[in-house]
């Protein structure tokens, strides 16, 4: 059997150091190397906490690149470094799974663009988890009978980006679906800035910070004497891999950019 020969990016983090705990698992993937700001020419077993690869650790993405034979790179980083990441691993012909989140319209668009031109599959997912996917599937489904509705995501005090990558990709979901318009009372003023939260085509996004959460989400729809609220948690990081898995298998058959789990899901 030839394995999938994948490198992580980000081995330490809460996401990556799940993800390398999963490859351990899984007899079908092989972790080649690891790219980390630190420990540069370690290997993965040196690192405190880290389960016992032998594959070594690249500071250097290119350096890392040109010197080992690898399929897949797994990136859950951060904003910009994964952005950087992801451009890099397409430019050698090595196929992006990426969960990390906050990447701009404009960022994702032109990577959806080197990927077509290069001819290299990429999967960028905003969430892994199986449930996250199915409640932002279900809000679309529900955005065309209820036009006004709010998102209130709910992270960890770690999380760099807000909104959510999640909360970003359901609002996009259901506004393909939903007439714009503009909710609440036109004439309302917040007396506090940011009291009505994001707004993303006149729905509002509500984002909290907290120690003691991981990952959740409601999608909050309003009409004439009912509402219905969707709603996901992730309690353990655990929830994303098998979404991680299923990515890492996809994308080395694809030729192009994919933008959610959704789309690989039968
Ligand atoms: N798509 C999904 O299902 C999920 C996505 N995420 C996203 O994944 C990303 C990571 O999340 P967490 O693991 O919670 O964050 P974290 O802060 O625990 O881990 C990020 C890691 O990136 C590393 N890093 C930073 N700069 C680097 C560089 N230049 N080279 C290599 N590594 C570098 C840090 O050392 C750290 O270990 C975030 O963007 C988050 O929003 C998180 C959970 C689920
Ligand atoms: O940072 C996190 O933790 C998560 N980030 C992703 C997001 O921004 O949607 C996915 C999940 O919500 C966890």
């Amino acid at each position: 059997m030839n394995k999938i020969k994948v490198v992580v990016a980000g081995p330490r983090g809460k996401m990556g150091s799940e993800a390398l705990r999963m490859i351990e698992k899984e007899e079908e993937l092989e972790l080649v190397a690891c790219i980390d700001r630190n420990y540069d020419g370690f290997k993965v077993q040196d690192i405190e906490g880290l389960p016992p690869f032998e594959a070594l650790v690249y500071s250097d993405i290119n350096e890392c690149f040109q010197s080992i034979d690898a399929d897949v790179l797994v990136d859950l980083t951060t904003p910009e470094v994964g952005y950087q990441h992801t451009k890099t691993a397409i430019q050698y012909g090595i196929r992006p799974v990426v969960g990390t989140t906050g990447f701009t319209k404009e960022q994702l668009d032109e990577l959806s663009d080197l990927a077509e031109e290069k001819g290299i599959g990429a999967v960028i997912a905003p969430n892994f988890a199986i449930g996250a996917v199915l409640m932002m599937q279900f809000a679309k489904w529900a955005a065309k009978y209820f036009p006004d509705v709010e998102i209130v995501e709910r992270h960890h005090d770690q999380k760099l980006d807000a909104p959510s990558g999640t909360a970003v990709k359901t609002a996009q979901l259901i506004q393909e679906v939903r007439t714009s318009k503009e909710q609440g009372h036109p004439d309302e003023k917040e007396t506090l800035t940011g009291a009505r939260g994001a707004e993303l085509d006149g729905m509002r996004i509500h984002s909290m910070r907290l120690p003691g959460l991981v990952a959740h989400q409601e999608v909050v729809f309003g009409s004439t004497g009912e509402n219905l609220t969707i709603k996901h948690d992730s309690f353990h990081r655990s929830s994303f891999m098998t979404g991680v898995k299923l990515a890492i298998d996809k994308v080395v058959t694809l030729d192009l950019l994919v933008y959610g789990l959704e789309n690989l899901m039968e």
